[in-house]
């Protein structure tokens, strides 16, 4: 992981770019500015698409010999797709939705590398099951008036107030706070190991 010549990471958000700072990476950053634009219902795919737009949209500004990182989180519950609320209304009803049972996180994640000649591109996709307490009308509605929920998939936070209905989680908690750092370091390694051999 020392032949990084200029990491870059597409995204606004200080949740992911605290979760690189953990593992020793500290990417400069430049976020995306495309409109998200989703062509499928799937959650996997939908969050493969935009982290990938993201990621191709800020390598297309760069240097060769930058590695740029994109991702994207959504939570899927009852057949439905959640992104960030619009409004307190909105994050009322996702957290409605999701109270008392169990959802799933998804984050999708690209990475590219700016080479000479045309870029190379690895995408991903990381799946967390969320398990939550059921949760009075009460207590969704002072979260939901919060300031916590608005800049979240899903409407809630696992690493803020939110923690007092989690009951449990199946796979990797940095995933849902949104960035699966363990995989991206794996997959940045042998993105690495793939270019030496070439
Ligand atoms: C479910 C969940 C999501 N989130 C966050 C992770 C993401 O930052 C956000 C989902 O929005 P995203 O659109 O994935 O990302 P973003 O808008 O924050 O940043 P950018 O598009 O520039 O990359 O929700 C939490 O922080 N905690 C949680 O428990």
């Amino acid at each position: 992981m020392n032949k990084i010549e200029r990491l870059v990471l597409a995204s606004a958000s200080p949740r992911r770019k605290e979760l690189l700072a953990q593992i020793g990476i500290a990417p400069e950053i430049v976020p995306s500015t495309i409109e998200e634009k989703i062509t499928t219902n799937v959650p996997e795919e939908a969050v493969m698409e935009l982290s990938r737009q993201k990621a191709e949209d800020v390598a297309s500004r760069q240097q060769p010999g930058t590695y740029v990182i994109g991702a994207d989180t959504v939570v899927a519950a009852g057949g439905e797709i959640l992104g960030k609320p619009d409004c307190h209304e909105d994050a009322y009803r996702m957290i409605a939705l999701i109270e008392g049972k169990t959802h799933q996180v998804y984050t999708g994640v690209t990475l590219v590398y700016c080479g000479g000649h045309g870029n190379k591109v690895r995408t991903f996709v990381e799946r967390t099951d969320v398990h939550l307490y059921p949760m009075s009308e009460g207590e969704i509605r002072t979260y939901a008036d919060s300031a916590d929920p608005m800049d979240k998939a899903g409407a809630y936070g696992i690493q803020g107030k939110f923690a007092a209905f989690i009951k449990g989680i199946d796979g990797d908690y940095n995933n849902v706070v949104g960035l699966p750092v363990g995989r991206v370091y794996q997959e940045m390694k042998q993105m690495f190991e793939q270019e030496d051999k070439e």
